[in-house]
């Protein structure tokens, strides 16, 4: 049985439990809508894409030469009874023993089924009859595509749920699709807080600290598809709070960085359960212990409150907080994706401990996969969050990875 966010009170969650509870906030997808083909990069399918054609539709040419009627394997001269062009399908019977001129992509003409390619002919191509110079190397059915051997009608080549990067969408425009259903596109109301939070371009506070985390939200909150709200820097001010968090739960989800460890949270979470339910919660991992969650209003709006250090905010968001938005978007499996490489380096952790070292995978010398720390791992050090293209996973069991020890890894998306 998978536990709620409230039942899990004060103890110490493991980051597992952590985020099996979380997704009890989503119980369901969002729902769907129609969109053009031409706006539905990196969308949800919310339907699957049944191909009602063959692709190719007909049998067809892969290179250009002759397509022959296949009739004796040591025939070198076949006589050319005319041309079928890419587009403009050639009608007629291609007797055995003769051949057409033929462009890529141009159906094959009745009768034939085999295609030489032009370099492989030695006399004028344009004569009444070509010589093959290889007769011998010949192949029957070479260089012919197949009606339907990409995809055969009745297929389901995209399933329900498939995001639609670019291959997907060709495929489906390759199926004459115009529209997709997809998932809604799931609103995230986001905010700051904090009285030393000031906005970049505002004179820097004494004491403060420019709001590096909403902007790193926004990035991440684009890459995994969602359309963000963002409600600024809020002051640790009930009130104020309050009325922002009212707006707020008109979205799908309510997500904020900041006031969530001890002492820190009393006025935004009196806000927050003035207005919902909240449980606060400290996970076992680093960086990103404290987090927040529980629900806003009548509808139950999801809120989730990240810690407030940068790189805290990053790590928490790829583990608790992309899944949900995954989740919203029709997908089952929601877990990060996960490979193994070998530690250039020691590295330390503590068990009962998850900890999320930031890293550099490539490619060794003997073709494993290689991985090196990124230096220094303060929550606040977000350079070496820049430096990455990998978080490096230490698990719970283990409190040093050796030199030489393998060790997961959770590749970011490039560019995050
Ligand atoms: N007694 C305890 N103290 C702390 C604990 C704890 O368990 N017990 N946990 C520590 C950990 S771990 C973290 S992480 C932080 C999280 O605290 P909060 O979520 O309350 O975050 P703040 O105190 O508001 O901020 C922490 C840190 O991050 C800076 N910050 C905040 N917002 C932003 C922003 N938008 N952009 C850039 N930097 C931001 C803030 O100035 C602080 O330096 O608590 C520890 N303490
Ligand atoms: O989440 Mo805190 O960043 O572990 O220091």
């Amino acid at each position: 049985m998978t536990l709620s966010c409230f039942d899990l009170g004060e103890q110490m969650l493991s980051v597992e439990a952590a985020r099996e509870a979380l997704l009890t906030l989503v119980p369901t997808p969002l729902g769907h809508e129609r969109v053009p083909l031409s706006n539905a990069y990196g969308r949800y399918l919310a339907a699957p894409i049944v191909a009602d054609i063959d692709v190719p539709a007909h049998t067809n040419a892969a290179m250009d030469g002759i397509a022959l009627a296949w009739r004796d394997a040591r025939q070198t001269h076949w006589p050319v009874v005319g041309t079928a062009l890419a587009g403009h399908v050639f009608a007629e019977h291609v007797p055995a023993g003769s051949c057409v001129r033929i462009t890529t992509g141009a159906a094959l003409p009745k009768g034939t089924d085999t295609v030489i390619m032009r370099e492989q002919l030695t006399q004028g191509f344009d004569g009444a009859s070509v010589e093959v110079t290889h007769p011998e190397r010949v192949r029957s059915g070479q260089h012919v595509r197949q009606a339907g051997e990409d995809m055969a009608r009745g297929s389901i080549p995209l399933a329900a749920g498939t995001r639609l990067g670019a291959a997907a969408l060709g495929l489906a425009a390759a199926l004459g699709q115009t529209d997709v259903y997809v998932y809604r596109r799931p609103t995230v109301a986001l905010f700051s807080t904090g009285d030393e939070v000031t906005a970049p371009g505002e004179p820097l506070l004494a004491g403060g600290v420019y709001d590096a985390n909403r902007f790193t939200l926004r990035g991440l909150l684009q890459q995994a598809g969602a359309e963000v709200l963002d409600l600024g820097i809020l002051p640790d001010d009930r009130e104020v709070i309050t009325q922002a968090l009212e707006q707020a739960m008109q979205s799908d989800l309510v997500l904020t960085s900041g006031g969530v460890s001890m002492g820190q949270a009393d006025v935004t979470r009196q806000a927050l359960s003035d207005l919902g339910r909240l449980a606060f919660w400290r996970v076992a991992l680093r960086p990103g212990r404290p987090l927040a969650c529980g629900w806003l209003g009548k509808a139950c709006t999801p809120f989730v409150g990240l810690p407030g250090n940068p790189v805290a905010v990053m790590v928490t968001f790829t583990q608790f907080v992309a899944p949900l938005l995954a989740r919203f978007q029709g997908q089952s499996d929601t877990s990060p994706k996960r490979l193994l490489a070998v530690s250039d380096e020691a590295l330390t952790s503590r068990v009962e401990r998850t900890d999320f070292l930031r890293g550099v995978y490539y490619t060794g010398p003997d073709g494993r996969l290689r991985v090196r720390s990124t230096g220094a791992q303060g929550s606040g050090v977000l350079t070496s969050m820049l430096a990455a293209n990998c978080l490096i996973e230490i698990a719970e069991a283990r409190d040093t990875v050796r030199p030489g020890e393998v060790v997961d890894i959770q590749p970011l998306i490039e560019g995050l």
